[in-house]
């Protein structure tokens, strides 16, 4: 399996403030990597500089070995992010808003092929032509991964994907996520949710003020042992 997401002594300082520090780091493709830790940890601040929305102080974040720089968007087009809350347009449909930021990343698809986007997303077909003002978190989320689905992103970045999801948004979000993987994705996410990063995550890093203490495969490790190791880090 290839590196597809690298960080090298990646570290950002805010004046004095160490928000990241030395993050070295390799992910490859399919892995689903969920980070932990307490707000203020540096989870959104290494989302943030692997997009390219910040730069680091020091070190890098490589992109399938390209090295991300704010103002090229070789690597940004490489990458999508779905934010704990997706923002859409509530008067339009679920397809139509697809429509809409799929030609704002640069691609023309056709009807079937947007709302084959839409399916493999999640999102049930009754709800394709329904305004958005009307979805559900989860609803909004399957969109936000059908937005990621078509602008053929390699790995897609979400910050607290399933926070404020019922128990079935959560399974099917889950079950999502294993299938994105399964066809060669590479997902990374900020998490809370110990129980949930366990059942969808491949490997767990669990951050403390800025620093990458732990980055353990889930393999052979349950919910309870995860959060055992998490209380004892933090
Ligand atoms: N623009 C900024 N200027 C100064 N400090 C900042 C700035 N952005 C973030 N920080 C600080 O950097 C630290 C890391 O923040 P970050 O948002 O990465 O944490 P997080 O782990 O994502 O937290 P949460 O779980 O609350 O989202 C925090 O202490 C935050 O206050």
């Amino acid at each position: 399996m290839s590196v597809v997401l690298e960080a090298v002594n990646l570290t950002k300082d805010y004046q004095q403030y160490t928000a990241l520090r030395q993050l070295s780091l390799s992910i490859h493709t399919g892995e689903i990597f969920c980070l932990l830790g307490q707000n203020g940890a540096g989870k959104t601040t290494t989302i943030n500089l692997f997009l390219g929305f910040l730069e680091p102080t020091a070190g890098k974040a490589l992109i399938k070995g390209v090295e991300v720089n704010g103002n090229d968007t070789s690597t940004k087009n490489m990458v999508a992010y779905i934010p704990e809350v997706v923002q859409l347009y509530g008067n339009l449909s679920g397809v139509e808003n697809l429509d809409f930021f799929s030609r704002l990343a640069g691609f023309s698809y056709s009807r079937e092929e947007l709302t084959a986007f839409l399916r493999k997303a999640g999102l049930q077909t009754e709800a394709h032509l329904k305004r958005l003002g009307t979805y559900s978190k989860g609803m909004r989320q399957k969109v936000g991964i059908a937005i990621a689905l078509s602008k053929n992103a390699d790995v897609i970045f979400m910050d607290e994907p399933t926070s404020g999801l019922d128990p079935k948004a959560t399974a099917e979000f889950t079950a999502i996520c294993k299938e994105l993987a399964g066809d060669g994705k590479t997902i990374f996410m900020a998490t809370h949710d110990i129980f949930n990063a366990v059942n969808v995550g491949s490997r767990i890093g669990i951050m403390k003020q800025g620093s990458l203490v732990h980055s353990v495969s889930t393999d052979g490790i349950s919910a309870n042992e995860l959060q055992q190791l998490y209380l004892e880090t933090i």
